[in-house]
């Protein structure tokens, strides 16, 4: 066996009703317990992807997509989907139970698991993303970031080899955000957990071992989060926004006050500043 958790050979894609490929020649693969970030500004095709990849369309295209070496189609469905687990954008729509712990145990009812072992896993889900004294809770009365915390319990109680969060961190405020892939990132490492991450916000790739980025469905860009970051122009010719300190720093370099590689501390950078302005 690979140590691939999840790898696509050239896979191309058109929707029925729609006259162009969604995906040109798509390849990827991603290592076992690794994270991958998959960046693209909306109506890239990184949704289109990440469904092909569950086993959420049904891949009538060319290419091939693996999940740990199994072919994803029609009759494999039932088995890729035991591996993953998928958080969503909105955590209300994906609420069931009257109350926190009632909804994780959903997914696990539905698969017959037994009582004991039911409990065991809903507790332990709920100290994992530390929403514990929250179980009796009804889940419309939790704040965005935790009712996130409680869709990532719900997937965790399944125990998954994959998880994929799909923009799962839009619709939180910025310490939200980071809160939530801290945690992911916390439970990728205790559980050796592959995690696929769709996200249109770079701020997002940090955690990431290997980040792609995808425009008008090709694969334009591919590396470490790092590599990436340095990509300023071509970050923003596929329409994603450079992070404000990465614009800061490009315009002070370009003022001559800083180096390209000048990494000093923040009262040394305000120290030159303060001299460039001071000599105007
Ligand atoms: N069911 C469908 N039928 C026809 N075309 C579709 C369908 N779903 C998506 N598309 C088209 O495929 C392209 C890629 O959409 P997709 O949702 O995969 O992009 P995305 O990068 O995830 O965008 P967003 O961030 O807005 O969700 C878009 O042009 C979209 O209009």
């Amino acid at each position: 066996m690979s140590n691939k958790a999840l790898e696509i050979k050239n896979l191309s894609f058109k929707y029925r009703h729609n006259s162009k490929e969604t995906l040109k020649k798509i390849n990827l693969s991603v290592e076992k317990g690794k994270w991958l970030s998959i960046l693209s500004r909306n109506g890239s095709g990184k949704t289109t992807l990440i469904k092909l990849a569950a086993g959420l369309l049904e891949n009538s295209s060319k290419g091939s997509i693996k999940i740990f070496d199994q072919e994803v189609n029609q009759e494999n469905f039932a088995s890729i989907k035991e591996h993953i687990g998928m958080v969503f954008q909105n955590p209300d729509n994906q609420f069931v139970g009257p109350t926190v712990q009632d909804d994780v145990a959903f997914g696990l009812e539905n698969k017959s698991i037994e009582r004991n072992e039911m409990i065991e896993r809903v507790d332990s889900a709920l100290k994992d993303v530390e929403m514990i004294e929250f179980a009796n809770r009804e889940p419309n009365s939790l704040s965005g970031g935790q009712k996130q915390r409680v869709a990532l319990a719900s997937v965790l109680a399944l125990q998954p080899d994959i998880i994929i969060l799909d923009e799962a961190t839009s619709m939180l405020d910025p310490k939200g955000r980071k809160s939530l892939l801290k945690l992911v990132q916390k439970l990728r490492s205790q559980y050796k957990i592959t995690v696929i991450a769709i996200t249109h916000d770079i701020q997002e790739i940090e955690q990431s071992d290997q980040v792609i980025i995808i425009d008008g469905g090709k694969k334009k860009l591919e590396g470490k989060p790092a590599k990436i970051l340095i990509e300023d122009e071509k970050l923003e010719s596929f329409g994603l926004e450079v992070p404000f300190t990465k614009r800061v720093r490009k315009r002070l370099f370009e003022l001559g006050i800083i180096l390209p590689n000048d990494y000093e501390s923040k009262e040394m950078v305000a120290n030159k500043i303060w001299k460039y302005y001071s000599k105007m």
